[in-house]
């Protein structure tokens, strides 16, 4: 009798959420305990611009989720208008070599370790989510975002060549021709037409319903075998991975010899300098 008093209770407990990790400072990890997901959430300052340390932050979370057999992932940001505003610029505007080297390996590293993630993951995209923000979504299995935002890949816009694993992210979600077009007109997508051609799919109205349609995502894959199903999507990616360690060094030193050009240099700084004047712009 005590028993089943005991178990109707733990049914019956409202879910909670326990924070994994305090070791890291720009993303958090939020575990719920009734479903076992795991939300992990970008939280850098004022548009969660990927520098060395979110991204080194974000790898060892993404390894603490996985050691720790939660059920899911799901990725978000604590700022409620933008998901990420991608490499922080301030990275490559006139950078410091090391770490412009290590900006590179550890955004290689993120999107590696998101690629090949074991566990299901999804994107609750409640902001904007250009360049390496649309890489952080894309790279998930499911995506919902919120209205009234955009998101694509607008690196040739800034003369920047988006990188193989971009092309793979967008070759599994969008027709071979609508992502080839829009990789290289660089085109960023409202909410609404990002749901049209199938770059997120599903739109609603709050985070707090995108976090619930990611939840309900991974849910289903609750009845499938967790080793069938990790095996599965490691052989859809195979050889995306295989060719990504192939050229992985080779495009490290092209991203480098890249942003050293003067050239690039140049529109970098005029491009750096018309999203401060955006600003002043609105004070005025
Ligand atoms: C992905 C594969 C790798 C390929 C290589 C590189 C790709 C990249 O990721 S390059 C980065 C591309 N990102 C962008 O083009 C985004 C530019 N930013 C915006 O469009 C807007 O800032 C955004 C919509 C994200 C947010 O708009 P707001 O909320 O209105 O904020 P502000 O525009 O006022 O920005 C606040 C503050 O941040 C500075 N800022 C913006 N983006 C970046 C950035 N990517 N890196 C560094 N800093 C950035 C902006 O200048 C403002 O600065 P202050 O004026 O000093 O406050």
């Amino acid at each position: 009798m005590m028993r089943s008093k005991f178990l109707s209770l733990l049914i019956r407990a409202p879910s909670v959420c326990r924070s994994m990790s305090t070791a890291t400072k720009l993303t958090t990890i939020d575990v719920n305990d009734k479903t076992g997901i795991a939300t992990l959430t970008l939280n850098r300052s004022p548009i969660n611009a990927l520098n060395v340390e979110l991204l080194q932050d974000l790898n060892e979370s993404i390894k603490e989720i996985e050691d720790n057999k939660s059920r899911g992932l799901i990725l978000t940001s604590s700022n409620d208008k933008v998901f990420s505003a991608g490499l922080d610029l301030n990275e490559m505007y006139r950078p410091d070599k090391d770490r412009a080297r290590l900006l590179w390996i550890k955004l290689q590293d993120v999107w590696l370790a998101l690629y090949s993630c074991d566990l299901p993951t999804a994107a609750a995209i409640n902001g904007y989510a250009p360049a390496g923000g649309c890489l952080l979504a894309t790279v998930c299995e499911y995506r919902v975002m919120l209205p009234k935002c955009r998101i694509g890949f607008n690196e040739t816009q800034l003369g920047i060549v988006p990188p193989i694993f971009c092309m793979f992210n967008f070759l599994n979600v969008l027709p071979r021709r609508v992502a080839e077009r829009s990789l290289s007109q660089g085109q960023m997508f409202t909410t609404e037409q990002a749901l049209q051609i199938g770059l997120v799919d599903d739109v609603v109205s709050s985070k707090g319903e995108a976090l619930d349609k990611c939840t309900k995502f991974i849910d289903t894959f609750a009845k499938v075998n967790p080793l069938a199903r990790s095996l599965a999507k490691q052989q859809f990616r195979a050889a995306d991975l295989q060719r990504f360690q192939t050229e992985r060094a080779k495009d490290l030193e092209s991203f480098l010899a890249f942003i050293n050009h003067p050239q690039m240099q140049e529109g970098l700084g005029i491009y750096l300098n018309s999203l401060k004047k955006k600003q002043q712009l609105n004070a005025v």
